[in-house]
């Protein structure tokens, strides 16, 4: 397989650049609205086009490979990963930012074998920055070598986060609680890109120090958990346990030590994981 991840990590670079061009044109025309799982989770034509081309593409080139893509899963997908090699994958992670041009979009794409994510390619379309890694090889963005921020002290960080798509009144009050705690550490601030793939990789650029988040779904960190890791980073349960991509909870920190700071003033829940979901609503 050695040789072939890196056929598969060029695939996915090129199919994610030309995901980006199709992006981008879309930006320039109108975006027709519709709604998911809630009033505010928002899909549109551009998104359910981005993924049949990269899955088409993929299938091409790699026909044994299975999927587990956000808008074929909306669709009636199995949303089940197994040690198959399997393509993860987020057409557009920061729909909400493409509906308004608000600048961070991306491309996700992820490639495990054995549950484990091996390729992870995050092509943020507005900045021209393809972000890649390989398991045990480092990460990049278009070339240049990756590396967390070394802050060890919580109070002179930017910790990343994301009110997510779900308005329940009580889930939104938990979000708005561990952000309120986090804030009153105090840190040097809180920030949301509005796309948790490219909020993952500013940990990976050590722009942000930390990014958690309960609620997004497997597509939108699969491939962002690998280019933190291989930027010397830790991707871990938003409780400081082994993180399991299914669950829907994450918490990306440079190190352990602003990583235990984050975890204490997470208000902790469980939404229902991605592979006992039904997605299609
Ligand atoms: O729907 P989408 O734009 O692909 O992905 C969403 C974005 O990553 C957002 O930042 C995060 O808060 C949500 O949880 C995700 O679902
Ligand atoms: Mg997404
Ligand atoms: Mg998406």
């Amino acid at each position: 397989m050695a040789d072939s991840l890196q056929t598969v990590m060029d695939y996915a670079v090129a199919v994610a650049r030309k995901a980006g061009e199709v992006v981008q044109t879309a930006l320039a025309g109108d975006r027709k609205v519709m709604t998911k799982s809630s009033a505010v989770d928002l899909v549109t034509q551009t998104d359910q086009k981005v993924e049949k081309l990269i899955i088409q593409s993929v299938k091409e080139k790699f026909p044994t490979h299975r999927f587990i893509g956000e808008e074929s899963v909306a669709a009636g997908e199995a949303c089940e990963l197994t040690n198959e090699p399997t393509w993860i994958i987020d057409p557009i992670d920061g729909t909400t930012n493409f509906v308004h041009s608000f600048p961070f979009v991306a491309v996700s794409i992820g490639f495990s074998v054995n549950k484990q994510v091996e390729v992870g390619v995050v092509y943020s379309c507005l900045e021209d920055k393809m972000f890649t890694a390989r398991r045990g090889r480092g990460a990049f963005c278009n070339g240049e070598p990756l590396q967390v921020s070394e802050q060890t002290d919580v109070h002179q960080s930017i910790i990343a986060t994301e009110f997510g798509s779900n308005r329940d009144p009580e889930v939104v009050d938990k979000i708005f609680c561990s952000m309120k705690n986090v804030l009153k550490l105090p840190v040097h601030g809180v920030r949301s890109a509005g796309t948790a793939a490219i909020n993952m990789c500013l940990v990976a650029s050590g722009c942000v120090e930390a990014y958690y988040e309960i609620g997004m779904h497997v597509w939108d960190i699969a491939a962002g958990s690998l280019i933190v890791s291989e930027a010397g980073g830790l991707v871990l349960d938003v409780d400081g346990g082994q993180v399991d991509l299914m669950s829907r909870r994450v918490l990306a920190a440079n190190n352990r030590s602003i990583a235990e700071k984050i975890v204490k003033e997470i208000v902790l829940f469980r939404p229902p994981r991605d592979d006992a979901l039904d997605h299609k609503q």
